[in-house]
């Protein structure tokens, strides 16, 4: 039995489960509607545990990037990491987490990729520049993959069509590898699109060795100098997006039929972001790569189709 530590009190959570998962869902609107429109397209019985792990996610990644990340130190990181064991151990200790323990409860869930996505939280806290992409990936696999490896344990895989008949004593394909390499490819546009907002806090996740390898200089970057090295830096940057997503694409087929849509969505969005950065001639600085909503909407049609067909 998992013993907890003084500082955190057992108690009896007075809230029922149907009330934390609207608190989930709550949360998520408040950060991002665009993403809680995402999960409309999830089928509805599994809908409310995604926002379950996304909430806890946001929370987690709020610890360091939100308002009040000033005061979050290492200890509060091992605080919340206790929490989530105790979550594990069917034991929540605050209204939001009633609805994670039932979610994990329901579903296959691991807990190693939570814990690995406090690491990820650690490395925010400790380190403010990447030497290698070796650095950089394990960053994102944490940050991210983990979060592919958590909606894939509750979007479920297709065990219809997954092996050929011949095959059908085998075990399904789990797309384990594409869940985290769609993961990672998100973060990885998200940093390309935030290198002026992160430079703004001191921030460089680029890491050196390609800024070395393309002459640009950490004092270039943050005077926001969009000249050809800083292009030739980015083109490269995103190219190597582009593998991570075209990667992804080839998982999302073993996925359960009704999972196909929402990840087909996710995936052309964000990766809209890497276009939008091209057509703003890899102006990060002074630039947003914003994807219109209307663009969002036009690309639901062609989503679709992939969830289909592909
Ligand atoms: C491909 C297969 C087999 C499965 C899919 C598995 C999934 C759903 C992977 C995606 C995981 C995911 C949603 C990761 C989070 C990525 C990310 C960088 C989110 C950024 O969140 P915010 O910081 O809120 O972004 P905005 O700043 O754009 O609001």
């Amino acid at each position: 039995m998992l013993q907890l530590p003084d500082s955190i009190p057992r108690m009896k959570i007075p809230v029922s489960v149907d009330e934390s998962y609207k608190l989930c869902r709550q949360l998520i609107v408040k950060y991002s509607t665009t993403f809680y429109i995402g999960t409309l397209l999830v089928d509805k019985p599994k809908r409310k545990h995604i926002w379950a792990i996304y909430a806890w996610c946001r929370r987690t990644d709020e610890l360091v990037d939100g308002p009040a990340s000033a005061i979050t130190t290492p200890e509060t990181l091992d605080l919340w990491e206790q929490q989530l064991e105790s979550i594990f151990a069917g034991q929540p200790l605050d209204s939001i987490d009633v609805a994670l323990v039932d979610t994990i409860q329901r579903f296959p869930i691991d807990i190693q990729p939570f814990r690995d996505m406090i690491a990820g939280q650690r490395m925010d806290l400790y380190r403010s520049r990447y030497e290698t992409f070796e650095e950089l990936h394990l960053y994102c696999y944490r940050v991210a993959g983990t979060v592919g490896l958590m909606s894939t344990a509750v979007m479920g895989v297709d065990t219809s069509t997954n092996t050929a008949p011949w095959n059908c004593h085998q075990q399904p394909y789990i797309p384990t590898e594409e869940a985290i390499t769609l993961g990672i490819a998100h973060q990885l546009a998200n940093i390309l699109r935030d290198v002026g907002e992160d430079a703004r806090r001191g921030r460089i996740y680029i890491p050196q060795e390609d800024l070395a390898r393309f002459n640009y200089t950490e004092q270039d970057l943050f005077k926001g100098v969009v000249d050809d090295r800083w292009r030739s830096l980015m083109r490269f940057q995103i190219a190597r997006a582009r593998q991570f997503y075209a990667k992804a694409e080839k998982g999302i087929s073993y996925l359960s039929a009704d999972a196909r849509l929402p990840v087909w969505a996710s995936l052309m969005h964000y990766s809209r972001i890497l276009n939008i950065i091209e057509r703003n001639d890899y102006n990060v600085f002074t630039r947003r790569a914003y994807v219109p909503q209307w663009q969002k909407l036009r690309a639901l049609p062609a989503a679709w189709l992939r969830a289909q067909v592909l």
